[in-house]
Order: C-alpha cells, then structure tokens, then sequence
C-alpha cells in the first residue's frame, strides 16, 4: 500500500552521479579511445584545410555505435581550433542528420538558416529548389575560405539532393553558373548503410569518396576501455562490482561491436540496482539488463526499423524455423508469410519481393542463410534461421502492432521448439489447408 501522507520520491540517487553519459549521444567524451587509426587519416584528409588549400570530401562508414560521429566531431573541433589559431577562414556545418529532412528543399532551407540571424530565416516554404540553393551559395561566399558541411546518416539524404549535395555543392566554386568564386566546400558524410555508395552513380561515388575512412566494429578489450570511461563519470565510486564492465563490454563484443548497446546495459543494470535499493550493480542486474535490452532492441526492430512487409517475413522466417523437421526454405517462409499477411489484413506481395525482403533482413544481421545442395535430384536451395532468440522474436512480435499475425498456439509449437521434441510433434503436409492446422492463424 503507497502511504499517501508520504511521497514516494527518493530524494537522492545512490547508484548514478551523473545518467547523461550513458544517454543516446548527448555526452561529448574529453578523450576518445581506440580510433588513433582512424584520427589520422582524417587528419590526413583534412590537413590542406589548416593550411588554406581547398578541402577533399570525406566518405566515413561502418556499422552503427561505432564511434563514426564521436570521432568526426573531436576531429572538426581541434580542425577549428588549429584553423583559427592560424587565422585561416574555415567555417563546419554539422554534422546534420539527414534522417529529419524529408526533402531537398528542407535539407537546404536548414543549412542556409545555420548561416542567418534569427530574424531573416528561411520559411518552410515559398521559394523553389534552385533558388533556396541559390541562397546557400550566396550565404557561403559571404562568409568566404572553406566551408565544411558535415552530413550524417547520408544515406538518408532525401533522394532529390543526392546529386545536388553529393555532385555539384563540391564542385560549386568552379561551376561559373554559382556566385561562388573565393570559397571552397568541403563534403564530409557519414553511413552506416555500406550498400549506399554502391547505387551511387559513379560520377557521384568518386565526388564522396575522394577519401574513404572504414570504422569497424570495437574488440571487447577496447569497448571495456571505453565503457570504463562512461562508467566511472556516470557511477558513483564503489557502486559497480569489478566484473560489470567488462561484462558489459564481452557482450556488446559479441553482438555487434558497439558502445551505445554497451553504455545501455550499464544503465538498465543500474536501475535495477537502484529499483531494488540495492548498494552495488551485481551480476545478476547486468544479465538482467543484457536479456531486457536484447528484447527491447527486437521489439524496436518490429515498431521502428522494419517495414511492415520485412517485419511480416522476419516472423514467417521465425515461424519456419521453430517448426518441427520442416527446413526454413524460401518456399516455406513465402507460405508462412501469405497466411499471416493475410490472417492479419496485410497486404499479400509476390514471392519474388520475399527474396529482396530476404535480402535486407540479412544485410542487417536477422537472418542468416545457408545454400544447401540437392543431393541427387540436383539444384540448390536456400535455407535460412534467424539470428536472435526465436523465442525473444515471438515475445517481441507479441507486444509488437503485428501481434495479430501471430498464430495463436505459436507457444505450443515454441515449446517443442525449445523442448528439442520435434520427433512427437507431427507437421502437416504443405498443402496450405493443413498448415493452417498446424498454425493458428487467429
Ligand atoms: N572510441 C570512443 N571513445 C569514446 N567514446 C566513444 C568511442 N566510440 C564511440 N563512443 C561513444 O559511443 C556512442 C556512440 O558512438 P557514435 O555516435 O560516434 O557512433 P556512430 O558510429 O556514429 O553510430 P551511428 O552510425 O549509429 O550514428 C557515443 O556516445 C560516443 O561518444
């Protein structure tokens, strides 16, 4: 019972100093660890600035969490502080994430309203494209010497300015149809998508990658460095018990190599320290976390990552798997998927887009495949499983919006899974009729 004369509010926090370093991006490191590589080709990149000549466009990659937007802000600051200790002109924009701009127009307006007061800003609408690029020239050639725009998640960049950003923004000082004459534009973006510059057209692929830096994904030795770092600002002294961190840091390593999944199990394990009253941050609150967040991340996967036909073939996938002797094959999964797609009143598309769905799911580490030979009968197949816990995936599904494609008695075809007692449980023969016996697809 709340005892209603008294607040249930605790007036100190015993577990945390300070939450804002393990908090999404919001906490610029002083140091930055394990990037020396890295740094110093973007120095290399970058050093022509500090000494007045123009600058080349740099193409940053590699998985998410890796340090790719930490790095690229240190690197602009000290390019700053260098720039101006030489009395070099050297105006950075960014870096903007691409990701909130729907269009050209939008991703221009911003940039220009970076140049201008408060007062004189861009509405939201009311010019066309070339003229609002017109304004950005004009606003650059004003402040004059180099100008450094940094994009991030470029990917994203709205399909109507790639050319224009990624070709001819570079290449404006010598294109005579621009105002611009004195300044020098420099190009820097940044993706995690590595399948981006592939469909660029190689006129543009070469413009971004004049100079190309590669992040990889982080060691558990280096993401313990790093992680002791946020840790020992965010937690008070003698909170964390001696193996968090690095508990922390060998399953992030394992994962997928990334701090911010790291800094996420430090700050879920303390809450539940913190929620019990407890006065240090043990093992089990770490493992804890750890399971939470692995759920949390594939539930995120359904309500935000995915679209609704690569979250419907990521749960036929699912489906397929967990079913007793019969093999995830293409063939199946597509089955899996129309039942369900149906079942829930969704959209039922070709077999042909279940391969391209296929595709992405693994291009972003959910599903694996496997290419199985025949035998005698000749020919190869396809067999795919998922990568995570089928059980967390039909957890997630079940708290997801797509929980209505979820058969009904998924748990007891799930527990056969889980029990390894496929041999008793029988399948039904493929003919869609009998499938539905063995799915409930209501
Ligand atoms: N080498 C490092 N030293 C210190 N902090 C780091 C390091 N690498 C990453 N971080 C921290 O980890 C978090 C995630 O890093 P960052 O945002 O740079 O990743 P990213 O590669 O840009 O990811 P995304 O592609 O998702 O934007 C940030 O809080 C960042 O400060």
């Amino acid at each position: 019972m709340v005892d209603v004369d008294e607040n249930p509010f605790d007036e100190k926090d015993s577990i945390f100093e300070q939450k804002q370093p393990l908090k999404k991006d919001t906490f610029t490191p002083e140091t930055i660890f394990h990037r020396d590589d890295e740094i110093e080709l973007y120095i290399n990149a970058l050093q022509d600035v500090v000494v007045g000549h123009a600058p080349n466009n740099v193409f940053v990659y590699g998985p998410t969490g890796v340090g790719k937007t930490a790095v690229t802000k240190w690197v602009r600051d000290k390019l700053q502080e260098k720039a101006d200790s030489q009395d070099v002109p050297l105006t950075v924009l960014g870096p903007i994430n691409c990701r909130n701009y729907k269009s050209s127009y939008a991703l221009v307006t911003s940039l220009v309203n970076e140049f201008r007061l408060p007062d004189n800003q861009l509405p939201d609408s009311g010019y066309s494209t070339d003229r609002v690029f017109e304004f950005l020239y004009e606003e650059i050639e004003a402040v004059g010497g180099n100008v450094l725009i940094i994009l991030d998640e470029i990917d994203n960049i709205p399909p109507d300015a790639r050319n224009d950003f990624l070709y001819e923004l570079p290449r404006a000082e010598a294109n005579e149809n621009t105002p611009i004459s004195e300044a020098k534009i420099g190009l820097i973006g940044i993706s995690n998508d590595l399948k981006f510059v592939d469909v660029l057209e190689p006129k543009v692929k070469s413009t971004l990658g004049e100079r190309e830096i590669k992040f990889g994904p982080y060691n558990a030795n280096e993401l313990q460095d790093i992680l002791e770092y946020y840790a020992d600002i965010a937690f008070w002294d003698g909170v964390l018990e001696d193996d968090i961190v690095p508990l922390a840091a060998a399953f992030s390593a394992q994962e997928r190599g990334d701090v911010r999944q790291g800094l996420r199990i430090l700050e879920k394990a303390g809450e539940y320290a913190r929620m019990e009253d407890a006065n240090t941050v043990t093992e089990e609150h770490t493992r804890r976390a750890t399971d939470t967040i692995e759920k949390d991340e594939i539930l995120d996967y359904f309500e935000q990552d995915l679209s609704s036909q690569q979250a419907l073939t990521y749960l036929a996938t699912t489906l397929a798997f967990i079913e007793p002797k019969h093999e995830a094959a293409t063939k199946r999964i597509y089955n899996l998927y129309s039942s369900i797609a149906e079942s829930s009143g969704r959209r039922v598309k070709s077999e042909r887009k279940i391969y391209e769905f296929l595709d992405q799911l693994s291009m972003q580490g959910l599903v694996r495949s496997a290419e199985k030979n025949l035998g005698r009968k000749g020919g190869r197949k396809y067999v795919y499983e998922v990568t995570d816990d089928p059980a967390d995936i039909i957890d997630a599904a079940l708290q997801s919006s797509y929980s209505n494609a979820v058969p009904s008695n998924v748990n007891e075809i799930l527990n056969h899974y889980l029990e390894d007692e496929a041999t008793d449980f029988e399948p039904p023969d493929e003919s869609s009729e009998e499938q539905q016996v063995l799915w409930k697809f209501v």
